[in-house]
């Protein structure tokens, strides 16, 4: 099939006409949008799954042996559960099947059980995800080959070019990202997924919005965000017209790192969208420094073996019994009669202060573990808050007897707010910023990662690894971290700050109490974030930052007089 007549070529010195009449089309069949839940595509993907099973039981590059092939951690008949405009079955459907946990077990060794609720992953390998069609296609098929030592994980190294329209014109195309034409307000530079730069074409913006809604969404957050980087930072405005208008010469050079910022957007932002999560985008305004290469992942990642000492705590949880509710105490749930959120608070304190030892009880009051209830409309109350306090949320379950609209569920519902994963400068690289407006004790982003223990083998040291990506849990266990040194989502980008924007919560959330328990960390915003400002964090307490001189300095504000410490730390055992 042929695709639609072009009425104008989009850069006459880039392409010739017999090319652009060729050129891939977002408009060549009855296509839906790449979520969406069309039988067709349905069909189309579960062709595309039989093709990845063919290629399981292999090695991948580390000499790992892979059990078999996930495409991402999150597309293996995940992506097909999201409709544009769900019914209430279809809604109820993603609301159940939600959770996933991934287990690491390269052995293969009494393979954990997945439930239909729950899947479980055995062997993560980042692919592409399987409901983008042609940028499989283009990895199987494609005519050009990216530089394969820029391979980043998930990210297609293959591509159709526009000498490739021939044999696969007629493909379906999905609209990856775009680009404004400044003289031309009806118009768009659109480039597609799976297709080099070089095939990238003008389309008629209101088709493009008509045929995927998410672009118009895409292009309007875009530009109220760009706005708010022209105000807080007008020194980059070049790299900012970049980002709306495109530069001249992109188009021909697919290899510049300008695209890899556009992969990641667009299949991190799927990834997302097939698990109700907006969007993420990777943006850099003012160098060609490249973005980290790290496994996406919107779950935490467990080893079989953690996931079964958190199963032999659930003996304990078990035995909690509802508390009788302090009297003026505010209370979030739905159903706070028969709600037992505080009660596991209780058991955790309880825990906790057994194994604390502490010599009199004086020194056992010295420490703060709050109890961080959130308020009706689902929000944190940070007043009088210490970023030094241990903390915990507990969300409601169905042992509550609350509905999943309960405003204590936040980390259950997910994220709701898009970020930026933004370069910031030299020193601190990457950062967090907010793509939508932030209220003061909102619930942000998880912060994802896999599972590890603080001293491996009773080794009495930390493993050498970069702590800055570790997130403890002060209550619930403190013998584990969330590391996201390699498998994460954005929120491994956050900056430290000295005085930080937003703060990690440890949370207790399982939708129903038979799902396993795995700690979670969840980031709170500490006051309001606007569009267009950092997220940050503090990542150590007070006493291990220091005016001492050594470490990483702190580059927080121009005047910070504080350091980070640098890794890995002694355990304090070892200290003497
Ligand atoms: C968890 S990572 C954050 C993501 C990282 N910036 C990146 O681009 O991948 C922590 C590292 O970021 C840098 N960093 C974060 N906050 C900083 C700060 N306030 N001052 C200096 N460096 C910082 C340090 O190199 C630190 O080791």
């Amino acid at each position: 099939m042929a695709p639609p007549k072009r009425t104008r070529l989009l850069r006459s010195s880039k392409a010739s006409s017999a090319q652009a009449a060729r050129a891939p089309s977002f408009a060549t069949r009855s296509q839906t949008s790449s979520a969406s839940s069309s039988s067709n595509q349905r069909a189309s993907t579960s062709a595309s799954s039989n093709q990845h099973a063919s290629t399981s039981a292999a090695s991948n590059q580390n000499g790992q042996q892979v059990l078999g092939v996930i495409p991402t951690v999150f597309d293996a008949g995940d992506c097909n559960i999201l409709p544009t405009q769900p019914t209430i079955a279809e809604y109820d459907l993603i609301q159940q099947t939600k959770e996933v946990i991934v287990i690491l077990d390269a052995t293969g060794a009494s393979t954990p059980s997945s439930s239909a609720r729950i899947p479980i992953r055995q062997v993560i390998e980042a692919k592409i995800p399987r409901g983008c069609l042609v940028a499989n296609r283009g990895q199987a098929f494609g005519g050009w080959t990216r530089d394969t030592t820029a391979e980043y994980p998930g990210i297609p190294t293959k591509y159709f070019t526009s000498g490739d329209v021939e044999n696969y014109e007629g493909d379906l195309c999905t609209v990856q990202c775009v680009f404004e034409v400044p003289q031309f307000p009806k118009l768009l530079i659109a480039k597609y997924l799976g297709w080099d730069a070089s095939a990238a074409y003008e389309e008629n913006k209101d088709a493009v919005f008509k045929k995927f809604p998410y672009v118009k969404k895409w292009i309007t957050m875009k530009t109220h965000f760009l706005d708010a980087i022209k105000t807080l930072e007008p020194n980059n405005l070049v790299g900012v017209k970049r980002e709306r208008y495109l530069d001249d010469g992109l188009l021909m050079e697919k290899e510049n790192i300008f695209w890899i910022y556009q992969e990641m957007s667009y299949l991190h932002s799927f990834i997302n969208r097939c698990n109700g999560l907006p969007f993420v985008w990777y943006m850099n305004v003012k160098n060609t420094a490249a973005p980290p290469k790290f496994c996406y992942s919107v779950v935490n990642v467990i080893e079989k073996k953690l996931l079964d000492e958190y199963q032999k705590q659930e003996a304990g949880l078990k035995k909690v019994k509802k508390i009788k509710q302090p009297t003026g105490e505010r209370m979030a749930c739905e159903k706070p009669e028969t709600c037992v959120c505080d009660s596991i608070f209780e058991y955790y304190d309880r825990k906790n202060r057994d194994e604390e030892e502490l010599p009199d009880a004086d020194d056992t009051e010295a420490i703060t573990r709050k109890n961080m209830r959130p308020d009706s409309s689902g929000r944190l109350n940070f007043e009088g808050f210490n970023t030094d306090d241990q903390r915990m949320v507990v969300e409601c379950s169905d042992a509550c007897g609350c509905s999943l609209d309960c405003p204590r569920r936040q980390l259950q519902r997910g994220q709701k707010v898009g970020v930026v994963v933004y370069y910031e400068d030299e020193c601190r690289q990457f950062g967090l910023r907010a793509l939508e407006p932030i209220k003061q004790g909102q619930f942000i982003i998880e912060y994802t990662g896999q599972i590890l223990e603080v001293e491996p083998e009773g080794s009495g040291v930390i493993e050498d690894r970069d702590v800055s990506y570790d997130a403890v849990f002060a209550i619930m266990d403190r013998r584990k971290v969330v590391n996201a040194i390699n498998i994460g989502n954005a929120a491994r980008f956050m900056s430290h700050a000295c005085d930080p924007s937003a703060v990690f919560i440890e949370t207790h959330s399982r939708q129903l109490v038979s799902d396993p328990l795995i700690p979670r960390i969840a980031v709170y915003a500490l006051k309001d974030i606007n569009v267009g400002e950092e997220i940050t964090i503090k990542y150590f307490c007070q006493d291990l930052m220091s005016a001492k001189d050594e470490g990483i300095k702190c580059r927080c504000r121009p005047d910070c007089p504080n350091w980070l410490p640098i890794y890995p730390f002694e355990s304090d055992d070892d200290d003497e």
